[in-house]
């Protein structure tokens, strides 16, 4: 219903707006011009961006959601099979226990990287680096920032993997192909490079950050990074509740710590 009477609040919006017969959906009409014909992955883009992508960025991109679905037994897929074990009448709960977990150490670091390269290189005065060597200078830069912190280098390091994560050079590549490296990406190679002098210790290049300063590349907002590694995870999150279901270790999982505690008397306990 439209009025014009001015006393009459009024709420914008340019997403979702329906009537009685219709639902439009960013200017368009969701199920004449959309369903069947625009895919997930671009809508999501669309859906923030206000534009849609192009075919290269909705590969960058959809690269980004296939690299963080799902990575084993992380501690999301862990908190999430957990949950479904006390509340298996609660999906999305155990679907939100997972997407929790998502932060400065595992999964929310798409987020945190993506900001730590882009107030890198908007603090920075001057031209942007031309050569590899002034990239380097400028990740040493951002580095002893993070340290005077006393702060990880987000996207540096990895449980796992140790000699480099296999998502990196991938995305870095695609995002290359489609003439999409941009000087995130740029800058977080230059990390790469830098971290055995900047760290102190030769750490790989993770995959979350890697996505992170793809994302950035693309000029998806920095402040919401984090939510597209959450909508990639909730896909892997419904995957690992279905195996759940199939093939159940949460009780094992439970069993084991509860089986194995080792109770320490509170007097003689030497840790504060
Ligand atoms: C990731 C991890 C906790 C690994 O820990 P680790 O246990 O292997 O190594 P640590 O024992 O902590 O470190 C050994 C020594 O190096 C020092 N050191 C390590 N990293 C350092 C660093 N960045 N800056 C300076 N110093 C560092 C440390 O201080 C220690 O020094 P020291 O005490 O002197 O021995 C650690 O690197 C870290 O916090 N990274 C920053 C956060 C980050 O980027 N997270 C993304 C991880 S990927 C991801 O989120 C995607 C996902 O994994 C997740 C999922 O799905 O949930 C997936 O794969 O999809």
């Amino acid at each position: 219903m439209t009025t014009t009477d001015p006393t009459t609040p009024r709420y914008p919006t340019s997403l979702g707006t329906s009537t009685a017969t219709e639902i439009n959906l960013l200017g368009h009409d969701l199920a004449g011009d959309l369903m069947g014909k625009v895919g997930f992955g671009e809508l999501a883009f669309w859906l923030v961006a206000m534009r849609r992508p192009s075919p290269g960025e909705l590969r960058v991109f959809e690269s980004v959601l296939v690299a963080l679905a799902d990575h084993g037994f992380t501690p999301t897929a862990i908190a999430a099979r957990v949950t479904y074990l006390s509340a298996p009448d609660s999906l999305q709960g155990a679907i939100a226990a997972g997407l929790l977990g998502g932060g400065s150490r595992f999964l929310g670091v798409t987020e945190d990287c993506g900001q730590f390269l882009h107030t890198a290189l908007d603090t920075h005065e001057g031209p942007l680096p031309a050569t590899e060597d002034e990239w380097d200078q400028m990740a040493l830069d951002a580095i002893a920032r993070q340290k005077k912190l006393g702060k990880h280098v987000p996207g540096l390091g990895h449980p796992n993997h140790k000699d480099g994560d296999p998502r990196t050079p991938v995305l870095i590549g695609i995002a290359t192909e489609e003439g999409l490296r941009g000087p995130h990406l740029q800058l977080f190679e230059a990390i790469g490079r830098m971290s055995e002098r900047g760290v102190g210790r030769a750490l790989p290049l993770n995959g979350a950050g890697v996505c992170g300063a793809a994302l950035a590349d693309l000029g998806l907002p920095v402040e919401l990074l984090r939510g597209f590694a959450l909508l990639a995870r909730c896909a892997g999150l419904l995957g690992q509740i279905a195996e759940e279901r199939r093939n159940p270790i949460a009780h094992d999982i439970y069993m084991s710590v509860d089986r194995n505690a080792v109770y320490v008397d509170p007097d003689t306990d030497p840790t504060p």
